[in-house]
């Protein structure tokens, strides 16, 4: 009943290899799935069920080290079906946010992604700030964003016009996509879109349709989604754990739970890159260390009072900037206490050795 699947296809390249002396490509296999304890990974031999090793979950130093859904791993296939977890081989562009909480602790999504799909419905859930705030996560991680505006269906034409017309005003030169799952409009393009061989993730809040746009991508219904009571739009939280498919027609999706909180838990430029507009313009302002909160003489605040820089831009900027500087202190503390106590911890040593 399985399908092979090329390595290629799963998206693997030989320069994984390169770290590894003396292993093949065997020796590896793209995780497709993540449970509690459990992965199931695949590779052209086939899909195993998967635990990672003792010495693994021995020598993980935090939750950054386990597999997450995309990762190449290193295994040993000892069963028919089932092999075993060495190591997370192969890991960038991985979507990461703040784990929820816990302070300063970062969780990784899902990795080796080429492109995101960052889904809005254009009924209740569209919302520019957020918009900005997947586009920054992206960036950051190297990620290509492409915005994809879900149920056009359900509003008018002129509606959809003027919704358009707001995001480029905000956006400027982004990817978008107007889809409706139900009508399948835009589909087509959404498909022409898809590269053989390299990795989506859907992105998006609970309900917004990314399982129902896969299903549309497949053009059959092999993920269930809730349809609860036709006639109203809100949807119901179905997907509970991350999942990577290879669409027929190549092409690799990764379907994710809803993010409601997502955190910033920016370490690149991915803010620079969203807002580059507003930082070019930091060189005009009066002093170098501008924060464009308070200054006379800053760029950014006259652009924004000229209305060259739209004011609500201007404050998710500042928002997402904070959050990011706080997650920053707050990892630097953490860094700190665990230095502290390893200090401590060998001062008690030094003492009982005297
Ligand atoms: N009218 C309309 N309804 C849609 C469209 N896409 C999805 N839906 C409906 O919206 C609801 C939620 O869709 P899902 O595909 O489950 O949403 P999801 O984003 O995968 O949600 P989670 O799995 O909770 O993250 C379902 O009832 C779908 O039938 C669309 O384009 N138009
Ligand atoms: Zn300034």
């Amino acid at each position: 009943m399985e399908k092979k699947i090329s390595n290629a296809s799963l998206g693997f390249q030989k320069n994984i290899l390169n770290k590894f002396q003396g292993f093949d490509e065997n020796d590896f296999a793209r995780v497709i799935e993540e449970h509690k304890e459990r992965y199931v990974v695949q590779n052209e031999q086939g899909s195993f069920s998967a635990e990672i090793t003792g010495q693994l979950r021995f020598t993980a130093s935090d939750r950054s080290d386990f597999p997450v859904v995309g990762d190449w791993v290193r295994i040993q296939i000892f069963d028919e079906d089932k092999a075993l977890i060495h190591e997370v081989a192969h890991r960038e562009r991985a979507l990461k946010r703040q784990a929820v909480g816990r302070d300063a602790e970062v969780q990784y999504i899902a990795s080796n992604i080429d492109t995101a799909f960052i889904v809005e419905a254009v009924n209740r859930d569209f919302n520019l700030n957020r918009m900005e705030r997947y586009m920054t996560l992206c960036y950051d991680a190297g990620i290509h964003p492409v915005f994809i505006l879900n149920k056009v269906d359900l509003i008018s034409e002129n509606k959809l016009e003027e919704m358009k017309f707001e995001i480029e005003n905000r956006l400027f030169d982004i990817d978008l996509i107007c889809t409706s799952a139900t009508s399948y409009e835009g589909m087509s393009l959404m498909k022409v879109t898809i590269e053989e061989a390299k990795t989506y993730c859907f992105l998006g809040s609970s309900g917004v349709g990314k399982s129902s746009l896969i299903n549309a991508l497949f053009d059959d219904q092999f993920l269930v989604t809730g349809a609860i009571g036709e006639g109203t739009d809100r949807g119901k939280h179905t997907t509970t754990s991350r999942s990577l498919h290879v669409l027929p027609s190549g092409g690799i999706l990764i379907d994710n739970p809803g993010t409601r909180e997502v955190g910033m838990v920016s370490d690149n430029d991915g803010l620079s890159t969203t807002y580059s507009y507003i930082e070019e313009l930091a060189d005009q302002c009066r002093f170098s260390d501008c924060t464009h909160t308070h200054e006379r003489g800053c760029a950014v605040i006259e652009a924004v009072n000229n209305d060259e820089i739209p004011e609500e831009a201007y404050q998710n900027y500042l928002r997402l900037g904070r959050e990011q500087a706080h997650f920053e202190s707050t990892v630097a503390e953490r860094r700190k206490k665990g230095k502290d106590l390893a200090r401590m911890v060998k001062d008690v040593k030094r003492l009982k050795n005297r």
